[in-house]
Formats: structure tokens, sequence, C-alpha cells
């Protein structure tokens, strides 16, 4: 293993180099074995990796940087945040050529830190680890996690916690922060220097484009749309979506505050500082789109040297989101009722079931469950779901008028629809078990479930329940 730093290469505009705080006791309390295969990681011991991971060492290569970048957070514009807890440690090459970036979070002060004490408590590092690995096995595109390594150390939160250190394997920390952080400053060469890292880096097709930045710009806007349709279909509720918690890659980056939604309502929020709910369930493509504007505002001085061409240019990208979103999310939830060459009228169908969710307060990912039932096994709704046998029939008559195999039908909803989601009362206790007695039997037993979301396990139904209270007190914190 051998790491490189091609964004340390950057320059110093970009970042401060800088090496992760020494922790007093390193422990590696979880470790991502298939990630770290992947990435060809060499095995070694688990008093190695800890000491790796909670960056007390070096590794082979390494020149580890924290990261400047800006952000709007709840709409209003930071010009500076960068990696206050996180050090870039540098990137892998793996076996097929795709390069990742490796990212300690948690590990200490850097000239980002503000306010801040650089570290990251136990158990935000292990909800990073669950949700991230959870959202990866559901399909979703997402940062990764390969280790949590325990400091043998307290934070100061409201009150005296474990502290960890989280890796993250990403495929880049380029967030739409970063571009703002440069366009703040004016600073159009080292705008020019990310759209052509960014390009080598995800977009290795543009590179040859004529106008490499808007060809940027549409490219990220669709990978931002397949990603919050994701986030979507399987009830992802970010919590945060800052535009420095936007990466250019269409990964899902920072799982503070995120959370899974439970009864359907667009209106979810769980966030304790959203009392907007400018992040809610619904508002996610809508946030995104803004997020979308303010990289095009970064990237107008590369797009047209005339402002107001480029404003036209960029505009005209804008301006497409919503339409192109509405295809996207209309097929994913057609897909989810098991219907593939949607039509126009398919949408009423679609809408009239995401309404008679939210009136009749079902569960989103259990309605999708019964409905599969009802093609395979032809069994009558259970009660809770009385109310829908209208809407049922509607959509059975959709099928068989669409020739639409029943089977084909279950198949595509078999694999749209998980059997199992981090559902935020399970995911809550596990990460108090770990908390409170140090042993992760727990975590392990509900990770193995979440790791094949779209199959029923012999102990998949430990999971599958909804919390008692329908979450409806659960709170998340921007976790720090
Ligand atoms: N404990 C802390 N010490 C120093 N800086 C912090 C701390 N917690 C958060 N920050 C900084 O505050 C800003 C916003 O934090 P946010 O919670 O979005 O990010 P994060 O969870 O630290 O990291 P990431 O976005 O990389 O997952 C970032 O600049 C972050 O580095
Ligand atoms: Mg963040």
């Amino acid at each position: 293993m051998q790491l490189s730093n091609q964004y340390a290469n950057l320059g110093e505009a970009f970042s401060q180099t800088i090496d992760p705080e020494s922790v007093a006791l390193p422990a590696l309390l979880l470790w991502n074995q298939p990630l770290a295969e992947y990435l060809g990681i060499d095995a070694t011991s688990p008093k190695q990796l800890a000491t790796y991971f909670a960056g007390n060492e070096r590794l082979p290569g390494s020149t580890p940087i924290a990261c400047a970048y800006s952000g709007h957070q709840f709409g209003h514009f930071n010009p500076q945040l960068g990696d206050g807890r996180a050090h870039l440690l540098g990137e892998l090459t793996d076996k097929q050529g795709n390069q990742w970036d490796l990212q300690l979070k948690g590990s200490g002060r850097t000239r980002f830190s503000r306010q801040g004490d650089g570290k990251c408590a136990l158990s935000p590092a292990l909800r990073e680890y669950l949700m991230s690995e959870a959202m990866f096995a559901l399909g979703v595109p997402t940062t990764r996690a390969l280790a949590v390594v325990t400091t043998g150390e307290q934070v100061f939160r409201e009150e005296t916690k474990p502290g960890a250190v989280v890796t993250r394997v990403a495929s880049s920390h380029l967030r739409v922060g970063t571009f703002q952080y440069f366009a703040a400053r004016q600073d159009h060469e080292a705008l020019s220097t990310l759209v052509d890292f960014a390009i080598a880096r995800h977009y290795p097709e543009l590179a040859d484009s004529k106008n490499r930045a808007l060809a940027l710009l549409d490219a990220v806007i669709d990978k931002q749309i397949t990603l919050i349709t994701h986030w979507l279909r399987v009830g992802f509720i970010h919590g945060v979506m800052n535009t420095d918690n936007t990466a250019i890659s269409g990964e899902t980056i920072d799982f503070g505050p995120c959370a899974m939604l439970g009864v359907y309502h667009p209106g979810t929020v769980y966030s304790s500082i959203d009392s907007q709910g400018r992040y809610a369930f619904g508002n996610q493509a809508t946030i995104c789109r803004w997020n979308m504007a303010r990289l095009a505002e970064t990237l107008l001085p590369l797009i047209d040297e005339d402002e107001e061409a480029a404003l036209a240019k960029a505009e005209a990208l804008i301006a497409n989101f919503a339409g192109k979103f509405e295809q996207a999310y209309l097929d994913m939830n057609a897909a989810k009722i098991g219907i593939t060459k949607r039509k126009a009228p398919d949408g009423d169908l679609i809408i009239e079931l995401l309404e008679l969710m939210q009136s009749h307060k079902l569960d989103y990912t259990q309605t999708y469950q019964v409905l599969a039932d009802t093609l395979s096994s032809g069994s009558p709704l259970p009660a809770e779901f009385e109310g829908l046998e209208e809407w049922v029939n509607k959509w059975h008559n959709t099928l068989q008028q669409r020739s639409i195999e029943t089977n084909d039908a279950m198949q595509l909803m078999a694999k749209t629809n998980p059997v199992v989601i981090p559902r935020n009362h399970h995911v809550e206790a596990v990460l108090q078990i770990v908390e409170l007695t140090g042993r992760t039997d727990a975590f392990d037993a509900f990770l193995e479930v979440l790791k094949q979301p779209y199959e029923t396990l012999p102990t998949t139904s430990n999971y599958q329940d909804t919390p008692a209270d329908g979450d409806q007190y659960y709170q998340t914190f921007c976790g720090t």
C-alpha cells in the first residue's frame, strides 16, 4: 500500500499540511475487511492498524492535509470552514485503477478548527460507519467507512464522552464548498485547477469538452439528481444538506444528523437544529437544486468571459433540474411498484399512493413489502393498510393492462424496495450498547443484516419493526 498526495500537491492555497494529533491509547474497534481488501490495504496487526488509523503514525507515502472549503450553512454563507477535525491522508489506487481518498475524522485540530476541539465522540463515529455501510449495501452512492479506532481519551460535549477516529473512504472530498472557497476569493486560477482535478478524478470523459466548467456542472447536476432519487427511494433524510456537505462526486457525505423515514410524510425532519424544516425528507430535491445553483455561481467566470453569456448558460442547466429530477423521481417510484416502462398516467397512480401513505400514516418501507405480498401470495392487506384496497386494485389492473408479468413486477420491486433499513431506534440501540459496554456484537449483528437489505436472513426480522412511538420524539444532532 502506497498513498499518493495528488490533492496535497495542488498547493498551499488548497490545504494545510498537518499531521493528526496523536492519541493516548489507540484501539481498533471496527475494521472493514472487505473494503480493505478491495482497496488493496495490506494485512497487518490490529495494533498497527490502530496506530495508523488513529493518526499516530503516517501510512506509507502519506502527507496528511486539512482541506480548505467554505459553505452555505442553512442558507448562510460561511467563507471559512474547512477540515476542522479531519485529515486527508492521501489517495489509494485500487486494482481497477480508481482513486480513493483516505481521510481521518476526529483526528485533531487544524487551521480550520475555529472554536472546535478537532475531535469526534465515539457514537457519531459509529453512526458514520453503520449508516455509510448500510447506504452502500442499499445501492446508494456514498462515502464509506474503513475503521473506527477508539482513542482512550475523553471528549467534552455536554458531558464527557469516549473519543474515536473514523476513517472515511471517498472517491474525493471535493465539495460544492470547495469551489465556493475559491470563488469567494475570486481566485479563478485555483477554480480552474479544481475543475481540472474534478474532471480528471470523476468525469474523465469530459476532458475534451469545449466548455469544461459547464460540462462539469452538467455532470454534477446529473449525479446529484441520481443521488437524491436514491435517498428518496430508501427513505434517507440527510439532515444537513449544506453546500459543504455536498460532494462533487455525487456520493452521500457527512452522516452527522441523518435519519431514516418511518411513517411516510414529506415534511419529516429529525435534526434538532433544523427548526424550519429546510432539510425535510421531501425538500431534499429542492435544496439540491439550490446547492447546484451555488455551484453554478462559482463556475461562471470559467463558463464564459462574458458575464451575461455565462449566466445564461448556467441558468439553462439549473432550469432543467426540476424537469430532470421529476422524470428520475417518477421512474424510481414506478420501479417501486414494479413498473419498468413508465407511462404518463402512472404519475397519478404514484402520487395517489404517496398521498394514501401520508393520510393513513403508513410506514414507508413496510408499505412496499405489503404491496409486494399482494402480488406474491394474493394475500389480503393487513388491517393497518385498510383504505388501500381501491388503490391496489387499480395498480393490479395497470400491471395487467400493461402486460407486465407478475414475476417481473415482483423481481423489480424486490431489488428496488429494501426489506430492512437502518431504522432510527435500532441504530440508537446498538450505538448505545457499544458506548456503554465497549462490545460490538450487537452492532456487528445489525450490520450483517444491513449488508443484505434486499434479502430476508434468519435475523432480519429482528430489525424490521417500527418504533413504538412512531419516532415522534426522535431527534438527531449535528454529530461532533
Ligand atoms: N469538533 C470539531 N472541531 C473542529 N471543527 C469542527 C468540529 N466539528 C465540526 N467542525 C467543523 O465545522 C464545520 C461543519 O461541520 P460538519 O458537522 O458539517 O462537518 P463534519 O461532520 O465535521 O465533517 P464532514 O463534512 O467532513 O463529514 C466543518 O468545517 C468541520 O470541520
Ligand atoms: Mg460536514
